[in-house]
């Protein structure tokens, strides 16, 4: 069975960015090779990982749903081709991406397809990586048994918190994480106030640590640069790293 960490919090926390600090320090204490799953639509793992991506899950499917098989395809050689090509292939890890979600309530044929091909996907890696959206709709649909630790990313506004404790409460609903999660607030001025501290405690939410604000970090991404390639020797990445060292064995 493949370790799987999956990654969630309100847009623009920092999750996807905490998500490629985890990758590099993943491939650095060689757990490898790992599967980068892309599960949100806003996301850019890609970018923060610097690699490019050719097609996504979501692209495949619907190209399905409107018939665009060639003649003398099956469905199966077909989306099977056609995900082999949103898979992006590197030495240390490999990315898929989702794309645009299905919608609810969508049982058609090419997400049956969708979820053997991820089944057997996941089943290749020993380590999975997944960057989610808030509303977790695909771990929900897709990978509800593999989830091992959920990290749950949140600035310091309350927002950011009440977002980060839904999720918490959802993840017990579905019956994930269900003390596997922990919160790691980014983007940290100072240490947990107060207020935070009161909001984590009613939710009964673990805080893992804090992940600074940093200008380097900005600044890569402001000029393209993959967080990947930070220095280690950097404040953020170094307490990420700490973070990583006490959850992840
Ligand atoms: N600790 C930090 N210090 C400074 N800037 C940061 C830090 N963490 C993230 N950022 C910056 O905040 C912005 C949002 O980060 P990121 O894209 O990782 O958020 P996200 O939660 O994944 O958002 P979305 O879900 O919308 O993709 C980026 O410009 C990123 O470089």
């Amino acid at each position: 069975m493949p370790f799987s960490i999956a990654l969630a919090g309100k847009g623009g926390t920092g999750k996807t960015t905490i998500a490629g600090m985890l990758i590099k320090y993943m491939i650095m204490k060689e757990k490898k090779p790992i599967l980068a799953v892309d599960a949100d639509s806003n996301a850019n793992l890609n970018e923060v990982l610097g690699v490019k991506i050719i097609d996504t899950i979501g692209n495949a499917r619907e190209d399905m749903k409107k018939g665009k098989v060639p003649s003398g395809m099956t469905k199966d050689i077909f989306i099977s081709m056609r995900l082999e090509e949103a898979l992006t292939e590197t030495d240390n890890f490999d990315l898929i991406v989702m794309g645009q979600p299905e919608g609810q309530g969508c049982y058609c044929a090419a997400n049956s397809l969708l979820t053997g091909f991820l089944e057997k996907l996941t089943a290749n890696y020993p380590y999975i990586v997944m960057d989610n959206e808030a509303g977790m709709e695909h771990i929900s649909r897709l990978t509800t048994r593999n989830v091992d630790v959920l990290l749950i990313v949140s600035d310091t506004s309350r927002r950011g918190l009440q977002a980060a404790t839904r999720i918490h409460k959802l993840s017990q609903e579905l019956n994930i994480g269900a003390n596997k999660s922990h919160l790691i607030i980014n983007q940290a001025k100072n240490g947990p106030s107060d207020m935070v501290l009161d909001i984590l405690d009613e939710a009964g939410l673990n805080l893992a640590g804090t992940v600074p604000e940093d200008d380097t970090l900005y600044e890569y991404d402001l000029n393209g640069r993959p967080t990947i390639e930070m220095p280690e020797d950097n404040d953020a990445v170094k307490a990420a790293f700490g973070i990583f060292d006490k959850i992840i064995n």
